[in-house]
């Protein structure tokens, strides 16, 4: 006997069972976020974990068919990451987003979810005092290496300042999957979270070769450089200031099964 094709009721019906069992599995999920936040306690560190996001997308990327695009699951995960996060702290991402550099909101947006409160600010400063003063989960800012807007010179006057508090940093770089199109980078007053596959910003006086930019800073010329992999404060040039840490941008894979 031939197989007869399921009935549009009854793909339905399976396309039902599914999302009750994708639910609950999501419940499950979210709930042990206070857990997290307990395991975590006082003395290991900040809630927002980027190198771990990174890690996590990476490996379900990898492991995901052609059916789902990289774009697609990392838009899904970052909502269930933030679900998570917002069951430990209530996150606020706090945007620079200026002319020339719209995209930002969109992917701070992106970026937190639905469950991360946003909001704009009009000047670079503002999103980075926003970081500094822990009112602000996340940063932020538009490309680092643009000199329309340069605002890591205020990062590096930040690590000169001698107080003992946790500096802001660059944490990560958004999105992580898919090119093109102008990047955000996100700062937070946390140092950065390794990911297995980084890329670290630091900045040294004078001129280097191979600078993203450059910028004169309290009466001093400064470079920024962009170098693979992360490096702590011990391992970057004597003298240079740490501006971060970000897992490296995945390019994105798009093509569908026919
Ligand atoms: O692994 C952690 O540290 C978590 O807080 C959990 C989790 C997640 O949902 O997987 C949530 C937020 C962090 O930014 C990273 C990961």
């Amino acid at each position: 006997m031939a197989d007869v094709a399921p009935s549009l009721a009854q793909l339905r019906a399976e396309i039902d069972r599914i999302d009750d069992a994708l639910l609950g599995l999501l419940e499950s999920r979210v709930a042990i976020g206070r857990r997290v936040a307990a395991a975590k306690g006082d003395a290991s560190g900040p809630y927002l974990r980027p190198g771990r996001e990174a890690a996590i997308l990476r490996r379900l990327c990898s492991a995901a068919s052609a059916d789902l695009p990289t774009a697609t699951l990392e838009r899904i995960w970052r909502e269930i990451l933030g679900a998570n996060l917002a069951r430990q702290v209530d996150p606020l991402t706090v945007v620079y987003a200026p002319q020339g550099a719209e995209a930002c909101l969109d992917l701070a947006r992106d970026r937190g979810g639905a469950a991360t409160r946003l909001e704009t600010v009009e000047s670079a400063e503002a999103a980075i005092a926003a970081a500094v003063d822990g009112r602000a989960t996340l940063a932020v800012l538009p490309d680092v290496a643009d000199s329309r807007w340069r605002w890591w010179p205020q990062l590096v006057s930040a690590s000169q300042q001698d107080t003992s508090t946790q500096k802001p940093c660059v944490i990560a770089r958004l999105p992580l999957f898919g090119e093109g199109g102008v990047p955000a980078y996100g700062v937070a007053p946390q140092g950065p979270d390794p990911s297995g596959d980084d890329v670290t910003l630091y900045a040294v006086r004078g001129t280097a070769e191979s600078a993203l930019d450059t910028a004169e800073i309290e009466g001093a010329h400064w470079s920024l450089i962009a170098a693979d992999g992360y490096l702590e404060a011990g391992h970057i040039p004597a003298g240079a200031a740490l501006i971060g840490a970000y897992a490296r941008p995945e390019t994105s894979r798009s093509k569908t099964s026919t």
